[in-house]
């Protein structure tokens, strides 16, 4: 059965979750941007958003995924909307029965769940991502293609564990962080901080997302 579905970001990330949703039959009636310049050459019939627009902007109609890639904007997206969200699987991802995801939550190809592990509300599990057994992974994350998370690893609200990094069991990473690609995350991370390197180092600790 064909469902319905409304993507709110037109860049790159937006052609990814347009291909899982119409793998999975549905159907996306609108695609809405606020930035017209960072529209993807491949998105047809793009409608502003709702920023400038918020009190005539048709927040009822099907559910709506936040396909914009920068975690902090899909936080303010998910705050100014008044709308229903999906969640958009990969047929190729495997999923335990007992982990949880959230509303408005993107899992994409090859992307792995393990048991009891909970992830948030508009998170993103890219491209072969590895999230293992006992994760709880906050609302607004972004864990990249091909990180790994061992198990009882926490990623916090907003946070973005870059392509390929790798966290080692029962770490615990604070909320709005970033990992840079390849990172190996020894110790556990206190909110807002960068770490790259192996073994991983702070070099930041304000607000990057
Ligand atoms: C489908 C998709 O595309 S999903 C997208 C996934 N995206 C990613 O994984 C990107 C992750 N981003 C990174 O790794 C970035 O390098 C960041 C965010 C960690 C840092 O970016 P910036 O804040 O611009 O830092 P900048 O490039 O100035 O680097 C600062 C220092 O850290 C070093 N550094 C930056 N990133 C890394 C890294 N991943 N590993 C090791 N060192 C690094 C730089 O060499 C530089 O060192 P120096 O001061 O000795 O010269």
């Amino acid at each position: 059965m064909e469902s319905k579905v409304r993507i709110y970001g037109a860049g790159g990330h937006s052609q990814v979750i347009k291909e899982v949703l119409e793998i999975n039959n549905y159907i996306v009636t609108e695609t809405f941007d606020d930035k017209p310049e960072g529209v993807h050459y491949a998105s047809k019939n793009v409608a502003i958003g709702a920023r400038e627009n918020i009190n005539t902007f048709p927040h009822d109609g099907p559910p709506v995924i936040i396909a914009v890639g920068i975690n902090a904007e899909r936080a303010e997206i998910a705050d100014f909307l008044n709308c229903t969200y999906e969640k958009a699987i990969h047929q190729s991802a495997i999923i335990s029965n007992t982990s949880k995801i959230g509303d408005g939550t993107v899992v994409f190809a090859g992307a792995i769940i393990q048991p009891n592990t909970s992830i948030g509300k508009h998170v993103i599990i890219n491209t072969g991502a590895s999230v293992d057994h006992d994760n709880v992974i906050g609302d607004f994350a972004h864990i990249s293609p091909k990180a790994a998370l061992c198990g009882h690893v926490e990623v916090g609200e907003g946070s973005h564990v870059g392509v390929g990094a790798v966290v080692i069991p029962k770490v615990k990473i604070g909320k709005w962080c970033t990992i840079g690609a390849g990172t190996i995350v020894l110790k556990d991370v206190p909110d807002y901080s960068t770490v790259v390197g192996n073994p991983g180092k702070i070099i930041n600790t304000k607000k990057q997302n």
